[in-house]
């Protein structure tokens, strides 16, 4: 099977137990903890910071933590999460000055770094920086909330950003997120994506691991 990373969102998770939540949820077989920062000024809702990424670390949650920042602007806040414990750090273009710029700060500040293409935001941001990117980010709702439904034209990307990180014969993940379930994972595997941010779908449920174990039987079915 290809190397599929399932990551879910902790948007969703119970934020009175975090730590407890997010250490269940990688027990039952998750393999990157997502982790949204909004700022209520790029998106019209208001998260977490680096502090709570840092109690997740002092908590002992040693997975990969994958900071998807959806504020503006972007730089000062790349230290902080570098030095909370980020591991991979994700900004979207348009709420940087200088895009080349902070991907240069992340990967100095020793994360992987990637950029986050909003449903209506072209591919044509990744023309300079493909040597820069670790991680290409399709959002398949518009950011700032989860339990939305994913936007099928979303698909037709995936395959345009797979064609993109072929030719680059660089080894970038791509990423997607929104609406990712159990019942769209395979079609989404099929257009190209290799890890799943999934919120609500995992969350939701009571039995983490029934949804994580029917995710990968679906990934484990997708051809390409
Ligand atoms: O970045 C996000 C929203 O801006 C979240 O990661 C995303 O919405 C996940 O939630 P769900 O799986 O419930 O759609
Ligand atoms: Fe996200």
């Amino acid at each position: 099977m290809k190397d599929f990373l399932i990551a879910p969102s902790i948007l969703s998770a119970d934020f009175a137990r975090l730590g407890e939540d997010v250490a269940n949820v990688l027990a039952a077989g998750a393999d990157v903890v997502h982790f949204d920062v909004m700022d209520n000024h790029y998106v019209p809702n208001l998260t977490i910071g680096p502090m709570v990424c840092k109690a997740l670390r002092d908590y002992g949650i040693t997975a990969p933590i994958d900071v998807h920042l959806m504020v503006k602007p972007v730089d000062s806040l790349v230290p902080d999460f570098a030095k909370a414990g980020a591991s991979i750090i994700t900004f979207h273009p348009e709420a940087s000055e200088h895009i080349d710029r902070t991907l240069g700060l992340i990967r100095e500040q020793g994360c992987q770094a990637g950029l986050v293409f909003n449903p209506a935001t072209p591919l044509s941001y990744l023309d300079y920086v493909m040597d820069k990117v670790d991680v290409i980010l399709l959002m398949s709702v518009n950011p700032g909330f989860g339990g939305q439904s994913f936007i099928a034209g979303t698909l037709d990307k995936l395959r345009e950003a797979r064609r993109r990180i072929n030719e680059s014969g660089r080894n970038i993940r791509l990423e997607i997120d929104g609406g990712v379930k159990p019942d769209n994972i395979r079609d989404i595997a099929e257009a190209g994506a290799d890890m799943f941010v999934a919120g609500s779908a995992i969350f939701g449920k009571p039995d983490y691991k029934a949804v994580i174990d029917e995710m990968r039987r679906e990934l484990a079915a997708a051809h390409g």
